[in-house]
């Protein structure tokens, strides 16, 4: 009887469950996707528990559609949208308030806090994080302090917090376990990344009870079973966990210092694996866990852009000017290029390298002769633009010239920006057969920990190219185009529109 590896990617707007065979090719998917609430402007949250019951019912569909039993799966990786916040209450399994998203700023006015009591310095020292919304800390504090009772709930131990990869493998185990694994707790504000541990200064600066944190665990490792009733009367180990954008750092197989890869999803997160060495930043990147894999916890740098693939989803829904995100290719290309225009997607503000919370979107460069696929053009090359941004700051703090770029994600499907950013960056761009990267790296964490595949060599092998995009414009070109997004940048942080 075959056997697989079963992956739950919990993404910002979709979940979706992968069986992988043996030779990591897909078996069978589905996916599903689930309500996005903006109670206010810059804000966005997900209901928790219909987060779960989407994942249910992926893990249903997948095993339905392709025949392939409960009893074949070996074992279940998870990979998830990393800092978005759930704050739940331990008896009852009910979240005390909608999760928080990784991309929500409803909590400016914390950060501001944080910042006027100078706790920077602290915070990159022991966190290698800054000070922004994006992380988990300030959210749970938001949650703590807006719900009625919320605090005092805490501090008798009656709530506990997790990151979406907590939340399912409490529901999955029936609510046995509480855990998490380093990769997503580095991403939460309050855990010390160089002696792993969550920070005491840390929970105190933003009123976090300890009790409410989960154990932190090795990324790959059986940390528990599903509760047979909640996994079609089967106990499956569940036995890796991993942050998204890590776990297609380890899907890309790059397990080398030096070794990058970029994922354009929602947002685009492009990661640089740094071996057992945390790499301070001085040009705006995080420090982050990689994962903790074979005894060895390693570090990685990151460069986090806020709106990537969700500037094609506002063509879409917002302006209209698409039906799909695939169309964006098509309406592109009745224009040559993007005629001097410039779209700065700052809708949340913007992170990597300018950490501009404030910030709005813009448009420059509009004339008479603006067209609509030159405005969709200068959309998708704002994707590019912002990678080329996090590429320089860090090569500028690691000294390493990228020689290629892995990508990954829904938008790399779009060959017309692909070409741009190989075009951009001068270097080629190299799109995997399986784009299912995420997922991948999830179940390969998990297939380790089991003993379905021996060692990490085995993911390498299966490692297939797509495509490589090869950079085919003059220097002179890329200097001027990168000269007019250096300009539109400048001007957009210069603009701090009133919030309410
Ligand atoms: N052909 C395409 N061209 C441009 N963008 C695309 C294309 N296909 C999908 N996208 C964008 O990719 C994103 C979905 O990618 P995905 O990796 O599934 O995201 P996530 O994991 O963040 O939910 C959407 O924001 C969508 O707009
Ligand atoms: O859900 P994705 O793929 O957009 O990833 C979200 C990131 O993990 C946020 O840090």
């Amino acid at each position: 009887m075959e056997r697989y590896i079963m992956a739950i990617d919990q993404g910002t707007t979709s979940s979706r469950a992968i069986l992988f065979d043996r030779h990591t090719k897909i078996a069978a998917s589905a996916q599903k996707e689930f309500t996005q609430f903006f109670p206010k402007a810059g804000w966005v949250e997900h209901d928790a528990t219909e987060i779960w019951l989407s994942v249910q019912a992926v893990m249903t569909e997948v095993l339905m559609s392709s025949g392939i039993g409960p009893e074949q799966v070996e074992a279940i990786g998870i990979t998830n949208q990393r800092e978005t916040a759930v704050v739940w209450d331990k008896n009852t399994g009910i979240p005390i308030y909608h999760a928080v998203v990784w991309q929500s700023r409803q909590t400016v006015d914390i950060c501001d806090e944080l910042r006027q009591q100078g706790m920077e310095e602290t915070i990159r020292n022991k966190t290698g994080l800054l000070i922004d919304p994006y992380f988990s800390g300030t959210k749970i504090k938001w949650i703590l302090d807006h719900v009625e009772g919320a605090r005092e709930r805490a501090e008798r131990g009656e709530l506990l917090f997790g990151t979406i990869d907590t939340w399912l493998v409490w529901n999955l185990s029936g609510g046995a376990v509480h855990i998490t694994d380093y990769s997503n707790a580095s991403r939460t504000l309050l855990y010390n990344i160089h002696e792993l541990k969550w920070d005491r200064d840390l929970l105190a600066m933003l009123d976090v009870p300890e009790a409410m944190l989960p154990q932190v665990k090795p990324s790959s490792h059986i940390y528990t079973k599903t509760a047979p009733t909640h996994f079609f009367n089967c106990e499956v180990p569940i036995a890796g966990i991993a942050g998204d954008q890590q776990a297609a750092l380890f899907g890309h197989a790059c397990f080398q210092p030096g070794m990058a890869k970029n994922t354009y999803g929602t947002g685009c997160f492009m990661l640089m694996n740094t071996g057992e060495k945390p790499i301070r930043s001085e040009h705006g990147m995080l420090t982050t866990i990689a994962w903790g894999v074979e005894g060895r916890v390693e570090y990685a740098l990151e460069g986090s852009i806020f709106v990537a693939g969700s500037a094609i989803q506002w063509l879409r829904d917002g302006l209209e000017m698409i039906h799909t995100a695939p169309e964006s290719e098509e309406v592109a290309k009745g224009a040559e290029d993007a005629g001097g225009l410039y779209v700065v997607p700052a809708f949340v503000g913007l992170g990597a390298p300018y950490w501009d919370d404030k910030a709005r979107g813009a448009i420059f460069g509009i004339t008479r002769g603006t067209t609509k696929a030159h405005f969709v053009r200068a959309t998708l090359e704002s994707l590019a633009y912002q990678t080329k941004d996090i590429i320089d700051a860090m090569s500028r703090d690691s000294g390493i010239r990228l020689t290629e770029l892995k990508v990954d994600g829904g938008a790399v499907a779009n060959n017309l920006l692909m070409q741009f950013q190989s075009d951009l960056l001068d270097v080629p761009v190299e799109r995997p057969a399986v784009n299912e990267v995420t997922a991948l790296g999830a179940a390969c964490l998990a297939g380790l920990a089991v003993g379905f595949w021996n060692n990490k060599g085995e993911v390498i092998q299966n490692y297939q190219v797509d495509r490589i995009f090869r950079p085919g414009i003059s220097e002179e070109k890329r200097r001027r185009l990168y000269a007019g997004w250096e300009a539109a940048v400048k001007a957009t942080c210069a603009f701090h529109p009133e919030q309410d």
